[in-house]
C-alpha cells in the first residue's frame, strides 16, 4: 500500500494573467486523486532571477500531501505546466507556469531529471520568502538549517 508524503512545491508565472496560472496549479494538483493541497503561501511580486531580461513574476509555495513517488510527482507537475501552455524557448526564460519541486519529505533523491531538495532553493529569496510562510520551521534535509534560517542567511542585496 502507498505511503503519505509531504512535499514543498515552488509556483512562478511571469505571463499574462499570472495570479490565474498560479491558482490553476493549485486546482489542478488537487484534482489528482493521490494528490492534495494542504498550504498555500500568499503570492508574491519577485524582480526576475538568473539574468534574462523578462517581466516581474508572482511566485508562491505550496505544501502538498501525496501518495506519488518523487518521479511521478515530477511528471504530474510537468503536465500541469503544459496545460498551462508553457514553452520551454529559453532557459532561465519566460513562462506562463513553472512549479519546482522543492523538498519531499527528508528525501534526498538526484536522478538525471530531478534533484531534490531543488538545487537552487537555499539562494532564492523568491522560494525562501513564500515557504518560510508555510514552512519556516522545517530543517532542510541537507543544509540542516531552518527555511527561515536559510533567508535570514541570504546576503540582502
Ligand atoms: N523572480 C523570479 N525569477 C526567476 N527566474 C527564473 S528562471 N524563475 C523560474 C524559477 O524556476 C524565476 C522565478 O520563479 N522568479
Amino acid at each position: 500500500s502507498r505511503k503519505k508524503h509531504t512535499a514543498y512545491l515552488g509556483l512562478g508565472s511571469n505571463i499574462g494573467d499570472r495570479e490565474s496560472y498560479l491558482d490553476m496549479a493549485i486546482d489542478e494538483l488537487n484534482k489528482d486523486k493521490y494528490t492534495k493541497v494542504t498550504r498555500v503561501s500568499d503570492f508574491i511580486e519577485t524582480e526576475p532571477y538568473g539574468g534574462v531580461e523578462q517581466d516581474d513574476f508572482l511566485n508562491g509555495c505550496l505544501e502538498i500531501e501525496t501518495l506519488r513517488t518523487p518521479e511521478e510527482l515530477l511528471r504530474l507537475v510537468n503536465g500541469i505546466e503544459k496545460a498551462a501552455g508553457r514553452e520551454r524557448l529559453i532557459h532561465w526564460g519566460p513562462r506562463t507556469l513553472d512549479i519546482d519541486i522543492l523538498l519531499y519529505d527528508d528525501v534526498v533523491y538526484d536522478s538525471e531529471d530531478l534533484h531534490i531538495p531543488h538545487v537552487e532553493m537555499h539562494k532564492r529569496e523568491f522560494v525562501l520568502e513564500p515557504l518560510s510562510m508555510i514552512a519556516g520551521y522545517k530543517r532542510h534535509p541537507l543544509l540542516g538549517k531552518t527555511i527561515s534560517e536559510l533567508r535570514a542567511g541570504l546576503d540582502k542585496q
